[in-house]
């Protein structure tokens, strides 16, 4: 469990988090998202002690990580995959690594067998591309068999097969009780990992809620398919749906609950063959949530010069 009361850290006269309080908690993936500079790198710096909060507290497992005797082995956490020393060996690294915080060589073994590094592990770090880089990041986070899991855009750099690789990871640390809390600015891969969301938008919380409630709060439209859609859609109609119709026996509905719907066709005696809620894709979701707080954007030229744009 993360517990981050009251965080607040100002760089000079930049407050980069703004008085977050938000509990991360085991047994599922919390994946944390926001746009460029919402914070969330400078709040998981906080988690592990790596920037001192000008106000308020982290807390990781019950203690500051700071008052744990062997934090790699309360905490483990990927926040720059080019933080091993680039003459070292992968395995000299974990082994440095490992004796320091007491952990055995056995382990070592085990986690560069576990992120897939055994072939490439007696090579330079600094000859690493991104990707092998980023699991050699994820190995030090999992060498203290950590029950917190801190990851900083862990899929960064990573081909298909390793993305899909480290969505098994998580979930299955997840799965396994541990804590898992994960940023990321892909949605598609945020959808199909994490179980629940912590958004930031210039360091405050936007939201704090399971990626069911995200997406099904988007949209509040329904599909419904009815034999009867004339009669049906006159009925919605009339008690103040806005109702456009996709097919001829398929209406979209906004303004009124499934629920609703089904109550409506139900008193006229009205066949439903399909009722259901369209949920938003989590990025539409997030876009709408955070169109406020994006500090970053770029502009689209009003006007292309084609004649330009061939020379
Ligand atoms: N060491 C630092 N010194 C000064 N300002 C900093 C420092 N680290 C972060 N900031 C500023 O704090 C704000 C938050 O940055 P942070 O890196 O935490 O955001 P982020 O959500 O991780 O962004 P991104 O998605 O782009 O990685 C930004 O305005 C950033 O410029």
């Amino acid at each position: 469990m993360i517990e981050i009361r009251n965080l607040t850290k100002v760089y000079g006269g930049t407050t980069a988090v703004d008085g977050l309080t938000v509990t991360v908690r085991p047994g599922r993936v919390t994946g944390f998202l926001g746009p460029n500079g919402a914070g969330k790198s400078t709040t998981m710096r906080a988690v592990v002690g790596l920037d001192r909060p000008t106000s308020g507290e982290v807390q990781v497992a019950g203690r500051r990580y700071a008052d744990h005797p062997a934090p790699l082995r309360e905490v483990g956490a990927l926040l720059d995959a080019n933080a091993a020393h680039p003459g070292r060996s992968a395995l000299a690294h974990l082994r440095a690594l490992a004796v320091t915080n007491g952990i055995g060589r056995a382990r070592v073994d085990e986690v560069v067998d576990m992120v897939g590094l055994r072939q490439v592990a007696d090579r330079r770090v600094g000859g690493f591309s991104l990707g092998m880089a980023q699991r050699l990041g994820i190995a030090a986070a999992l060498l203290g068999d950590p029950a917190v899991i801190l990851l900083d855009e862990p899929v960064n750099g990573l081909d298909p097969d390793g993305i899909r690789w480290i969505r098994g990871l998580l979930r299955g640390l997840a799965a396994e009780g541990r804590t898992v809390f994960v940023s990321s600015h892909l949605m598609s891969e945020m959808a199909l990992t994490a179980d629940h969301l912590v958004i930031l938008g210039r360091g405050r919380l936007i939201a704090d809620v399971s990626m069911e409630e995200m997406t099904a709060s988007a949209t509040g439209q329904v599909t419904v398919r009815s034999p009867q859609a004339d009669d049906l859609a006159r009925r919605l109609s009339a008690d103040g749906a806005a109702i456009t119709r996709p097919e001829p026996d398929v209406l979209a509905v906004t303004g009124r609950t499934n629920t609703q719907i089904a109550e409506t066709a139900l008193a006229a005696r009205i066949l439903l063959t399909e009722l259901v809620p369209v949920h938003a894709s989590l990025e539409d979701a997030y876009l709408a949530m955070t169109a406020h707080d994006t500090q970053y954007r770029a502009t689209t030229p009003a006007t292309t010069d084609p004649g330009r744009a061939a020379a």
